[in-house]
Order: structure tokens, then sequence, then C-alpha cells
């Protein structure tokens, strides 16, 4: 792995933290001491809500009976929580998505086999287990939740994901298309478009924890299919402003970076880069365990950015940012510029475009068209390999900043990741048959292609984000992508693919009645683990990707559902 630059990294602007989640961080480290670390959630003391001022329930605290070495008793402690809070989630209301019915009309035609259509319906159904409404406790007392007023209905990904998160939204809106849930799906996009409104950026999820960072920029994927599927020319209308805003913020000082090519051209790319330098308070008691194998405070900074950083990706985490894939310290996202990153921002500025030609704006359609052409260019120069057939992700070398850089070859990252073959889901890209065939030949023989499903990596690092971890989104852009080419070849590649994750997915929710988060792609029907939380049920996109998947290829009587 290349060596990545500390120099525009260090320094950077950083969000304000309100009073609650400063006394929450404490509340949660007061809860690790006194609890201990046999299945502690960080993030579920940060989801609490206050039932009185902040200042009544700080002195309730402060006066809590401590031992001589500050510590609480477990009596105490839980009724203190008791006493001042509101349980995690409370502050959501379960509420039906108006436009569900139990089996919509055109629902899945492709899909015969009778026991896959059943659960099919069942998967459909779940969206009534995830959907929820911000309590008007919330409008009334924003400062007494770390929840974020939203207008509309979310979908929630599911157990101790209890809020709306963004890239996770663009895979539950593709479920709900499929499920014909046309105005569910029209009031995400609007819930996300107000943070736009008010922060400038869509969060990594709708908490005021998340107000530092953004997460993969899919919001002009949704408008886009959203548009496509219904027609709805106002909606088009409505979203465009809030598009221009997010491409402003990814192109933005902190966010882009230029690089000098080997034809000396100059190319601009962006990349993933946290508004914090302090541990994420959803996990801070965890972050600072980590940061405290470093010495100083300038160390700690850097690492606590990357952190953040790393979880904007939406990979978090995974040995593609680390230095040294057993040590999370030396995290370098913001020194590396993403292949996926890029593809996402290029498919943006094909979106804009697109939906500035149907809304009658030609000077912003022409001006998107060339900035998704520059942006491919600077993806061939800077990521493509043509000896590999895949697109690295580019490490920027020690020395450098980031208005400039000049480009080397031993800067691209070698190791495969799924990341490499997102270009694919780009039409740039797919379009050319060419391409995809010698592609879809290095997919082969990447290794990623496992018994059931394609790896995250092709390392086991115990992070979530690795070998042998296979996750929905990855499976979906790619199986998504290859046709697209018109290739014969490619279909069937697809559809292989896709039918393996469905059979993942239906076998593991027939043995634990539950759709997870992550599986292992060595073992059908197993689910993954890793990283820092317990494996969490639910799942909101994970739904989506396989409605997505069943509404594409649909499933013939004779194919067998089960793993062998
Ligand atoms: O609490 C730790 C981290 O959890 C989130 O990340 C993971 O779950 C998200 C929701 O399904 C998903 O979007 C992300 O890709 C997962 O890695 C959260 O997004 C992180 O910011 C948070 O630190």
């Amino acid at each position: 792995t290349p060596t990545p630059s500390p120099t525009c990294s260090n320094s950077g602007p950083v969000v304000r933290k309100t009073p609650l989640i400063t006394f929450l961080e404490i509340l949660q480290q007061t809860a690790l001491n006194t609890l201990g670390p046999k299945n502690f959630d960080p993030k579920l003391y940060v989801d609490l809500s206050l039932k009185s001022n902040l200042s009544i329930t700080q002195s309730a605290f402060d006066d809590l009976p401590r031992t001589p070495n500050g510590s609480v008793s477990v009596t105490d402690f839980n009724g203190f929580i008791q006493s001042y809070f509101n349980g995690a989630g409370e502050d959501l209301v379960y509420t039906e998505p108006v436009d569900f019915v139990s089996e919509p009309e055109g629902f899945l035609p492709e899909v015969v086999n009778r026991e896959v259509r059943a659960w099919a319906l069942e998967v459909h159904s779940l969206w009534k287990n995830l959907s929820r409404k911000v309590s008007d406790r919330v409008l009334d007392r924003p400062e007494f939740h770390t929840l974020l007023p939203l207008a509309k209905p979310v979908m929630i990904p599911g157990s101790r994901f209890r809020e709306v998160y963004y890239w996770d939204s663009y895979w539950v809106i593709r479920g709900l298309l499929a499920s014909k849930m046309y105005e569910t799906a029209k009031g995400i996009v609007t819930n996300l478009i107000s943070l736009i409104d008010e922060f400038g950026h869509v969060l990594n999820g709708a908490r005021a924890y998340y107000t530092n960072r953004s997460q993969p920029p899919l919001l002009s994927a949704m408008v886009y299919d959203i548009y496509t599927r219904t027609g709805d020319i106002d909606f088009a209308r409505k979203s465009s402003p809030a598009l221009l805003k997010e491409h402003k913020f990814w192109n933005s000082e902190i966010h882009s970076v230029r690089i000098h090519d080997a034809e000396g051209c100059n190319r601009t790319l962006s990349r993933y880069y946290a508004m914090w330098n302090k541990p994420r308070p959803e996990s801070s008691t965890i972050d600072i365990e980590t940061a405290s194998k470093l010495m100083n405070d300038s160390a700690k900074q850097h690492l606590y950015r990357e952190l953040a950083s790393t979880a904007e990706s939406g990979w978090d985490f995974s040995t593609r940012w680390m230095r040294n894939g057993s040590d999370l310290t030396t995290l370098a996202t913001t020194s590396i510029i993403p292949v996926d990153l890029n593809a996402f921002i290029l498919k943006m500025e094909l979106d804009i475009a697109f939906l500035a030609n149907v809304t009658g704006d030609c000077t912003i359609s022409v001006h998107f068209q060339e900035a998704a052409q520059a942006r491919k260019q600077a993806m061939n120069s800077v990521f493509w390999t043509a000896e590999m057939g895949q697109w690295l992700d580019y490490w920027l070398s020690n020395g450098t900043t980031c208005r400039g850089h000049t480009w080397e070859a031993s800067n691209q990252n070698r190791n495969i990741f799924a990341s490499n073959f997102v270009p694919l889901w780009i039409e740039l890209f797919n379009s050319d048959c060419t391409l995809v065939e010698q592609v879809m030949q290095d997919l082969r023989s990447s290794g990623l292609i496992r018994a059931v499903a394609i790896a995250t990596s092709l390392t086991n690092s115990g992070q979530q984000w690795d070998f042998p971890n296979g996750w929905a989104p990855l499976q979906h852009m790619i199986v998504e992508g290859l046709p697209r080419s018109g290739s014969k070849e490619a279909r069937s590649m697809a559809e292989d693919i896709a039918v393996r994750w469905i059979r993942i997915n239906y076998v593991a929710y027939k043995k634990s009645g539950a759709m997870h988060e992550k599986y292992d792609v060595e073992n059908c029907g197993e689910f993954g683990g890793g990283g820092e939380y317990i494996p969490p049920t639910g799942f909101g996109w994970w739904n989506g990707v396989v409605l997505a998947f069943l509404e594409e290829f649909g499933w013939p009587q004779d194919l067998n559902i089960d793993c062998n």
C-alpha cells in the first residue's frame, strides 16, 4: 500500500457539538465503566432523549453517589436513566405507510415460484415494521433530542440504527419502487432535501451527531429513479436546486483534490473529508480507546478525523483505508481518492444533466454533461489500469498538498476491493461493451466472486467492510451495471450473482426469521460479523436489494431457492 500524505488532512473545519451530545458522551463513558463491556453499545446512550432540561439532568447526574474512584453503582445508574430519559427510539413513532397494500397490483410479475413469491411478499411487508415518523415531541423540544426533525415518514435500517441513513435510502427506495410505494419513496427524498436546506449537505444519518459528515452521495440517483418510474416532472423540478447545492458540497475545498496526470493535464476528483476531529459521539468510548495508543493530541485529532471520514465513506471500517491492515490508527481515508465516490459524483453530474434537460434548463444540462465528461477522463487517467481491468483507488503521497499532486503509478492501490468495479454501474462506462467484457473477465479472476456472493475485499481483517462479508449495495451496483452493456455473457454473470444473493437472504431469513445487515460470502445462509457492533437485523436497504433483484430477474417455478 502506498504511503499517504498527512499534509492535507491535519487541519480543516470542525462543526459545533451541542451541549446535549457532550453530556450524552459522558453518560456513555459512565455506562461503560458501570455496566462493563459485555454487550455494550455506545450508540444507545447518544440516542436517549431527555425528560427534562439538560441543566436539571446534569445536576441530578452530578449528585449520584460516587465511590472514591468516581464510579456509580449499577442500581443508581439504571435508576438515573429511568428517571431522566426516554428510551432510545421512543422519539420515533410507528406509522403505517400511506401507500402500503399487502399485494400491490403488478408486484414482481416475473416471480412465479410460489415459495419465493410468498417470501417476497413477506419482505415487502417488512416496510410496515421499518416505517417511522419523527414524534411531535422532537418538534416541540428539539434540544431534548439528538434525533433531528423530519417532515415525512422514514424507513429505518433496523435494530440499533433507529434513524434514516443517507446511502441506505437509495436501496430502500429501489425496494419501495418495486413495492409500488411511490409516495413513501418521494417522502424520503423530501426529508433528505430538507437536510441539504438546513446543513448544506445530506447528513450521514438524521441525528445531531451526524452533522459533521455526509455519506456516499446518491440523492440524484434517488430522484432519477423516482422520476423515470413515475414521470413526476414537478418532483424532478423541486429536487433540482438541492442537487446543485449537493454537487457544490462534494466539490468544495475540503473534498476536491487536483492531480497533475501522466499526460500533463490537471484533473480534479473528490475525496471523503469529515468536518470533525473528535471521537465520533456514537462510538466515543471505542474511538477514545483506539486513539489511546497515540502519544499526542495532534495525532489523536488526526485519527479522529480519519475515523469520521471513513464513516462518511459508508465503508466503516476496512483495510481499504488503512496503511497497516491490522492497525486502525493507520487509517488514511482523507489521503485517498476513492473510485466509488467519484463514480457516484459522476452519476450525480449525469443525473443533474438529465433532469435539467427534462425540466427545460439547457444551460445547466450542457454544463453538467461537460462536468461528467471531465470526471470520466479524470477517472480514466487517475484510477484505470488496463492491465488489471479495474479502477484503483489513488493514494496521495507524502509531502504533497491537496491543491497539486503529480500522478505516479505506484500510488494506485493494487489491492482488490469490490469498489474497484463500481464504475460498471455508471452509464458512461457500462455503455462500452468492449470495456465491460474486459472488466468482467477481470472480475471473474479477481478472487472476489466466492461460493455465494461478491466479497468486499480479499483480506480477512476482522473489519466489517472486508472479507468474508458481502454487502448488498456492492452486489447490486455490479449486477445492475453488467447487463447494461448489452453483452449476453455479462447479463448471465449478473443473473448468476443475483440468484445466489437472493438465496443467501432467503435461507438466512428462513433460519433466523430476519433479514441481516451482512452475509458470509463463503457460507450460504450465514450472516456476517466483524467491526464494532453486534450484527443488526431489519434490514432496510437489504430488503430493497432483494426486491430490486427479484423485479429485474424474476424467479421461475423450477429454480431451486435453497443453497444446494
Ligand atoms: O455506529 C457506527 C457506524 O454505524 C453506521 O455505519 C454502518 O451502518 C450504516 C447504516 O446501515 C451504513 O450506512 C454504513 O455503511 C455502515 O458501515 C454509520 O453510518 C456510521 O457513521 C457510524 O459511525
